[in-house]
């Protein structure tokens, strides 16, 4: 059996990626993912100018996940340029991803964009509309109309391939009206989903928040959000064009985990919480555990499988 992944026309050796944010800080990361069992990659999200982020601890990792309330810390936007730029001549049949988000809103999105279209990379995007921890600025894809006018405005002067990361949602309605205002634009995939937004997590001993933002409220990763991930990469598959390829991401632990989300519809896989807590030798275990299962029932590609989830009609 083959792990090959075909998504936006490539092919990739495997499906595994990492989740922005995780082990993508810089060009060290970022080689480090390259290099690794990996079939791609993508920076962490980028905003025009350089940000330290919020105050530490802003990250924690707990039994069933992750709780992160990071504010967007990254070296600006044409530090992963440069370096995607140069990154990109190494495999060109297999182009890896730049994370873009704004900290400032609609105007830094578009204004991220132009500066991207303008320059020498030739690369997917992913536009990040779900950072949860920018305080005061309410995320972008909980907010359909501004989404809708945001994308408008990109695809007036943005030629080269993106895609969106998206939110959980929880709401049929919801998974309607977002998957209404994607499918009017050329989007080369969507990536379901960003941490679910806002959890709080309680030292069992000191009785306090684990993380200093917000109060410790932060964004939940890991085993917590499986289901949460399932459901979404699921409904937009339903709803989606089929020229809008899916990324499955959240709670992607084991073999198991990835197998399940390619039986939604998932694509392409990103694993943040457990590549963060095992390191880069997660993709040699999930790569194993997930031919592994191929083999067992006696699947020879992904493409026999994938978003084949039966139910119970
Ligand atoms: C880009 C900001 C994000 C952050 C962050 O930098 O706080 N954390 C997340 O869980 N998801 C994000 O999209």
């Amino acid at each position: 059996a083959s792990l090959q992944a075909t998504f936006y026309g490539h092919t990739y050796e495997n499906p595994f990626m990492n989740a922005s944010g995780v082990h993508c800080m810089d060009t060290a990361e970022l080689d480090g993912l390259a290099t690794s069992a990996a079939g791609s990659f993508v920076t962490k999200s980028a905003t025009a100018e350089g940000r330290d982020g919020n105050p530490e601890p802003r990250y924690v990792n707990i039994e069933l996940g992750s709780i992160n309330s990071m504010g967007l810390p990254n070296l600006g936007l044409s530090y992963y340029l440069d370096d995607a730029i140069k990154r990109q001549t190494a495999h060109p049949d297999q182009p890896f991803f730049l994370s873009v988000a704004s900290y400032k809103g609609f105007d830094e999105y578009v204004a991220n964009m132009k500066a991207i279209q303008d320059s020498a990379y030739t690369g997917l995007v992913e536009l990040n509309l779900s950072c949860p921890n920018v305080p005061g600025k309410p995320q972008m894809a909980y907010d359909f109309e501004d989404t809708e006018k945001l994308l408008t405005e990109i695809f007036s002067f943005y030629t080269k391939p993106f895609g969106v990361k998206l939110p959980p949602y929880f709401d049929f309605m919801h998974f309607d009206k977002i998957a209404a205002v994607l499918n009017q634009f050329d989007l080369k995939f969507v990536n379901c989903i960003n941490s679910v937004g806002n959890g709080l997590y309680i030292d069992d001993e000191t009785d306090t928040v684990v993380i200093k933002p917000k109060g410790g409220f932060g964004g939940i990763g890991g085993e917590y959000v499986k289901p949460t991930a399932l459901a979404n990469v699921r409904a937009l598959r339903q709803r989606l064009n089929p020229t809008i390829d899916i990324i499955g991401t959240g709670g992607i632990l084991t073999g198991r985990d990835a197998y399940e989300h390619l039986l939604c519809g998932a694509s392409m896989l990103q694993v943040g919480t457990q590549l963060y807590k095992e390191g880069l030798g997660v993709f040699d275990r999930l790569n194993t555990e997930l031919l592994a299962i191929l083999e067992a029932k006696g699947y020879n590609t992904i493409a026999e499988f994938k978003g084949k989830l039966a139910t119970l009609d």
